[in-house]
């Protein structure tokens, strides 16, 4: 029986999928084969319906065994100790909702987002405890290593002693703590890793996505305006946004589709990799190969989102008639893509989710963003700016 073989990346066609691939030499004898995928509907045979395949991680060794993360939810190898971590993610963030917005998140991005990520997983309240001024902690630097020392410590150590004396926030690793105060090594072990993964895997992501929510307002004050005409009229001008007003605005709703669409955090997601030989649709996959969705393609491609580089809150209302062989229909919701694929989906959107939709509502409620650059290209300010809307 003769099966094709999958060609060197530089013989790939972006437009379509595994197929266009088989050109001249093949990779067999390559250590890790890469395959990347271009289509939603190649990406869903192999992530979904071949999930239990293709839902490994590569080796990384510097992430992984250097740095010493490869037990981390994203790294982990598909297997008991991955499906345990999720599970204990899942059951705790699935619909979970950020439920307090702090005043001061406009200090640092990077702040706000270590604030939530840290007191989701561990009740940790950054912002109550340091001062900014006082010890420089709104630094990346110092919030990475504090997330880092502490995650990794806890639940063991300083999280039971706050529980003992009846202080400790409710938290996922209060809650842990809580249901199985003497777990077994094996169990611990995931417990750690998977309080880790709310910083490993959410801190970067959700600064990135807010960065591009200040770019794109930034960028294009009719959509910033119409968010905020939004906001006026549901929310009114005497209170904050909360949970309670996100039904009621879907022009917002569709803005953070398009930031997750435009400018993606993770183009390539993260990559996947085989765990036996497989054959599809008449191509040889080696086993151990990195099968990567090429995600900002399936977002960019124009025969799913017309026009694809302009930043577009509005199509997501316009009709979904399915473009031909796409497997998916015109302006589908980003979030098919942006949060990556199959059993290896991100368990942290819904909390992404919550927390953007909060941060851009309580943002453009209150600031007017404006960018640095005049029409004509000139910088005027130093740096994009946000002042105090007037009414
Ligand atoms: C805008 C924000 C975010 C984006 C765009 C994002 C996107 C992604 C993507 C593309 C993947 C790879 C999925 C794959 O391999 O197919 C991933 C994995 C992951 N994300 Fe997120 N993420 C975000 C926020 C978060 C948050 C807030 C958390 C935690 C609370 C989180 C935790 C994780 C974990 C643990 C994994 C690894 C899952 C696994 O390997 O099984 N992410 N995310």
């Amino acid at each position: 029986m003769h099966y094709k073989f999958l060609a060197s990346v530089s013989g790939y066609h972006l437009q379509s999928g595994v197929r266009s691939m088989a050109k001249s030499h093949t990779f067999r004898y390559w250590a890790h084969p890469l395959v990347i995928l271009n289509s939603p509907t190649v990406v869903r045979e192999l992530f979904e319906n071949r999930g239990a395949i293709y839902s490994n991680r590569p080796r990384l060794p510097m992430a992984g065994e250097l740095v010493g993360y490869n037990m981390s939810v994203p790294l982990a190898a598909y297997g008991p100790h991955h499906t345990e971590s999720r599970k204990l993610m899942q059951s705790s963030i699935g619909g979970k909702r950020v439920d307090s917005l702090n005043a001061n998140f406009f200090d640092h991005i990077r702040r706000h987002v270590a604030s939530i990520v840290l007191h989701a997983s561990h009740g940790y309240n950054v912002l109550s405890k340091r001062k900014r001024s006082s010890c420089g902690f709104s630094e990346p630097s110092h919030v990475r290593i504090l997330a880092s020392k502490y995650s990794r410590n806890v639940p063991s150590g300083r999280l039971s002693d706050t529980q003992a004396n009846g202080t400790a926030e409710p938290s996922f690793t209060e809650a842990l703590i809580r249901q199985n105060p003497n777990p077994s090594k094996e169990q611990d072990l995931v417990h750690r890793w998977a309080s880790v993964a709310f910083y490993s895997g959410g801190a970067d992501t959700t600064v990135s996505a807010i960065s591009s929510i200040f770019l794109s307002m930034a960028l294009f004050p009719d959509v910033q305006a119409k968010v905020q005409a939004e906001l006026d009229k549901v929310v009114g001008t005497n209170r904050l946004p909360s949970f309670a007003d996100r039904d009621h605005l879907p022009y917002l709703a569709n803005v953070l589709k398009e930031i997750l669409r435009w400018n993606p955090v993770a183009p390539l997601a993260l990559p996947h990799s085989s765990i036996q030989d497989d054959i599809y649709n008449g191509y040889f996959i080696p086993r151990g190969s990195l099968v990567m969705a090429n995600s900002w393609w399936l977002m960019h491609n124009p025969q799913i989102y017309p026009l694809p580089e302009k930043f577009d809150p509005d199509r997501y209302d316009s009709g979904s008639e399915g473009s031909e062989g796409s497997g998916v229909g015109m302006n589908p919701d980003p979030h098919m893509f942006a949060f990556g694929y199959g059993r290896r989906i991100c368990p942290g959107n819904a909390l992404a989710d919550a927390s953007l939709f909060i941060t851009v509502a309580a943002v453009l409620s209150i600031f007017q963003i404006s960018n640095p650059y005049d029409m004509n290209g000139k910088q005027i300010k130093e740096n994009f700016s946000y002042t105090v809307r007037g009414y």
